[in-house]
């Protein structure tokens, strides 16, 4: 048995409401090894947030079974985080106080509260503050920030339980194009820093690639794993990289499958037949 950190076996999804029935995921297998950073793709609704839902323990599965660290996930916890693509930082709490809310939380939970936790979680903040490069914004509310910063904010507040493992659902998509290149190599520090394993889902090919060691792509109706692909670049990433032929051909190879797989060509057809017509 391999020493996998996430063993996804056979997992199907199912959501039955009165009107219909939705095959959200049918039949995935993958396993994650531990520190890997790997990023799924896919058309629209082939499932990508429902897997990363149902590894972070907020959706339960229909079939199958996910193993994390050899043991079947039973719900949410504080070894899994998840980052949004809203920000969904609590508005009336400072930076400081949104980091270290959860870990507030986690701390109340238990039965002895000692003065070494609040002494550690305050430094584990800081250094997480320090790293995101938001110092300066330690007592500023969430509306006074730009949403790259409450993007940072969020991602330090899910690093601050220290978690083995990162699951991210498009959390930069609502970041402009130069934005989202500070956070890719900010995200791709903190990995290297952190030893996390990390799930990445997201829209952007190219941040799939730049990001990920492997890129998992799926295909919609019904959800699964239509192919795996090995990023061809070293471990330490620059920008320059993404004009590379190797990044580019990639890039093209994944664009063309999505569409294929989406039946978006079908849709581009009809439209061509539609001018035609029309002309
Ligand atoms: N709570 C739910 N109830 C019913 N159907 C759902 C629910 N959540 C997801 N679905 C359906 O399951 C399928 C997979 O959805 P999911 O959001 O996981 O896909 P996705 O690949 O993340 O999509 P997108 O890229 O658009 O975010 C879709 O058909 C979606 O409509």
């Amino acid at each position: 048995m391999s020493d996998a950190k996430i063993r996804v076996r056979q997992v199907g999804k199912t959501f039955v409401s009165e009107r219909r029935e939705v095959q959200a995921l049918q039949s995935i297998d993958l396993d994650i090894q531990p520190n890997e950073f790997v990023t799924f793709v896919g058309a629209s609704g082939c499932g990508k947030s429902t897997l990363l839902r149902i590894i972070a323990g907020l959706e339960t599965l229909s079939r199958g079974e996910i193993l994390l660290d050899g043991k079947p996930i039973d719900g949410p916890g504080v070894d899994r985080a998840m980052v949004f693509q809203h920000y969904s930082l609590y508005p009336w709490l400072t930076v400081m106080q949104n980091i270290k809310f959860c870990r507030q939380l986690k701390v109340i939970g238990d039965t002895v509260r000692h003065d070494g936790d609040v002494e550690s979680a305050a430094g584990r903040a800081d250094a997480l503050l320090n790293l995101m490069g938001l110092t300066r914004f330690t007592d500023a509310y969430p509306s006074q920030l730009s949403g790259g910063m409450q993007q940072r904010v969020a991602i330090a507040r899910a690093l601050m339980p220290k978690p083995a493992t990162l699951l991210m659902d498009e959390p930069f998509g609502a970041l402009d194009a130069q934005t989202r290149e500070v956070m890719h190599d900010l995200i791709r520090h903190v990995h290297r820093l952190e030893k996390s394993t990390i799930l990445f889902v997201t829209h952007d090919v190219e941040e799939a690639i730049y990001l990920g060691s492997r890129i998992v792509l799926m295909a919609p109706r019904p959800g699964r794993i239509d192919s795996i692909y090995e990023v061809p670049l070293p471990a330490q990433r620059h920008q320059d990289m993404k004009l590379a032929p190797e990044f580019t051909e990639l890039k093209r190879e994944i664009l063309a499958r999505i569409r294929e797989t989406s039946g978006m060509q079908t849709d581009l057809e009809q439209l061509a037949k539609l001018s035609a017509v029309a002309g």
